[in-house]
């Protein structure tokens, strides 16, 4: 049976391991925010097709099975797997999406690398992956594609299909256009992109980033533009847009273009923190560190995560106010997007040596200042820091949007804590009443872990209320429906007779 909804990302949505001789899909362990968005709607969907990669040996090739079903889930939920060689993952994920394009999204030209990138191969890995689509989806299914390592996925499925509804939508940020012209492969990027009919962005910043860089490489009308949606902040804060662009044409078809962030799952977030183990744990770590205030910082490692000027700062902040010395702890997650990725390796041992540098000059017998996970932690566990902790720190450099920053609000479902941002992640132009910060800036990121350590419970909760507001107001699900609904408005828009 052909597939209404068919999902382009490309990780599977679990991990798939051996255990007495049976195979065994258990939930994933890695600190990836997309995929359990993602699930958390497919699962129940109805005739829906998942297409991710499979790294497989030239045995496990021979007897391989392309599409299977998970437990639990929707039968007509099926995942299709592409087998790939090792070789290949490590050309198309390791190097060519982490080393070229992930430096260039985040606006670090300095780490972009050319040489090492193996084109032909991700151009090869995006076609399997348009002709699986193309397979799976019916006449009018939507076609929904994730991120950048599928970039020139629409391209090839519009050749295949020349009507089928395709969406595509960006997790990371899209830079500025003189950076995202450094990719020597742009035209062909943008062209695909402009075979979408809607292009999707957390946020206006990078929708108009977006446009930018399209409008600059070819002749792109500007269709429609509008003041921004009452959800994002108009301006003031350094990634604030007044206005965005809704409407394109290219080569005589229409591409709508759109921000709408994805959101968490409120709900969800407070059963977990309400589950009696949670709170067993929540009271164990009060236990442990009594009234000293507790830090939070979760993240994956990553150079653009910020994790060098937040421990600097906290380094800082304990020179500057040894009044905190034993009376603050901070808990740090720092893992890896996947084993073994040599453009992480010098951000980690900078992130082990700076805490070790930290911790060996503070502590004290019966304090440590840091405690640093570098190994995933089991969800229950991130719930209980997250309800324990006085405050999240959250200071990227740049990212998309952040997840975690949601994550933290919904645990303390507006009574209490403080959540200190980065303006230069997505979130924050959702997220006006956190404590916005400014991480190129040594001075500002001090007044803000000042102002965070001092602030009043009534601030507090007036600042929390109104985040647990926002961050309830636009879920995971409100983010899936704007999705549909706009997919549904780009078929009526289709089927409108001409004017004359
Ligand atoms: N130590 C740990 N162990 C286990 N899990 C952990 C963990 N630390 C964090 N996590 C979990 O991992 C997720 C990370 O979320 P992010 O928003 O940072 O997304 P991510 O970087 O995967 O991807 C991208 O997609 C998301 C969603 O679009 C964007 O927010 C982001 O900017 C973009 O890079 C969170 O859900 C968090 O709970
Ligand atoms: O590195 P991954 O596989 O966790 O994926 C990265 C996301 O797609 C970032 O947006």
């Amino acid at each position: 049976m052909k597939s209404s909804l068919v999902i382009l990302y490309h990780r599977e949505p679990y991990d798939e391991v051996q255990e007495n001789g049976k195979t065994i899909y258990r939930e994933k362990k890695s600190p990836n925010g997309i995929v359990p968005t993602l699930k958390s709607f497919f699962a129940n969907a109805e005739s829906s097709t998942w297409i991710a990669w499979k790294q497989v040996t030239a045995k496990q090739q021979e007897e391989f099975q392309d599409r299977v079903t998970m437990e639990g889930w929707s039968d007509e939920a099926v995942i299709r797997r592409i087998p790939l060689t090792a070789d290949r993952v490590r050309n198309f994920y390791y190097i060519t999406a982490k080393e070229a394009f992930w430096p260039i999204l985040h606006s670090f030209p300095e780490h972009f690398t050319y040489e090492s990138s193996d084109w032909e191969n991700f151009t090869y890995i995006n076609q399997l992956f348009a002709e699986a689509a193309c397979e799976e989806a019916a006449e009018d299914a939507l076609i929904w594609i994730h991120d950048y390592n599928l970039w020139l996925t629409p391209y090839y499925i519009r050749q295949k299909m020349p009507n089928v509804k395709i969406a595509f939508f960006h997790h990371t940020p899209f830079p500025a256009a003189d950076v995202f012209n450094i990719l020597h492969w742009r035209e062909a990027i943008v062209d695909s992109l402009l075979c979408c009919d809607l292009c999707g962005f957390h946020i206006p910043r990078y929708v108009e980033n977006f446009v930018s860089a399209a409008r600059s490489l070819r002749d792109v009308e500007l269709v429609e533009k509008k003041p921004v949606p009452e959800a994002f902040t108009p301006f003031g804060t350094a990634l604030a847009e007044p206005e965005m662009t809704t409407k394109l044409k290219y080569q005589g078809r229409i591409v709508n273009v759109d921000a709408f962030p994805v959101g968490t799952n409120p709900g969800y977030i407070q059963e977990m923190v309400n589950k009696p183990s949670v709170q067993e744990r929540v009271k164990q770590i009060r236990d442990d560190i009594g009234d000293n205030k507790l830090i939070v910082s979760a993240g994956r490692v990553d150079y653009v995560k910020g994790a060098r000027e937040m421990l600097l700062c906290y380094e800082r902040l304990l020179e500057r106010r040894p009044e905190w010395q034993g009376k603050v702890n901070l808990i740090m997650t720092a893992v890896k997007a996947a084993a073994g990725m040599r453009v992480y390796k010098t951000a980690q041992s900078q992130i082990e040596q700076l805490v070790g540098k930290i911790n060996g000059r503070f502590s004290k017998l019966n304090w440590t200042p840091i405690v640093l996970f570098t190994e995933p932690v089991p969800f229950d566990d991130l719930m209980a820091f997250y309800k324990t902790a006085d405050i999240a720190w959250i200071p990227p450099l740049r990212d998309g949007l952040n997840l975690v920053a949601k994550e933290y609000i919904s645990a303390h479902a507006g009574e209490d804590g403080v959540l200190i941002l980065s303006e230069f992640t997505g979130s924050a132009v959702e997220l006006p009443d956190a404590v916005l910060t400014n991480p190129y800036a040594d001075k500002h990121m001090d007044d803000c872990i000042d102002l965070a350590l001092d602030m009043s419970p009534d601030e507090q909760k007036q600042r929390m209320t109104k985040l647990y507001e926002a961050v309830r107001r636009y879920d995971v699900q409100q983010w899936a429906n704007h999705m549909f609904r706009e997919a549904k408005a780009i078929v009526a828009e289709a089927e409108e007779p001409a004017l004359v």
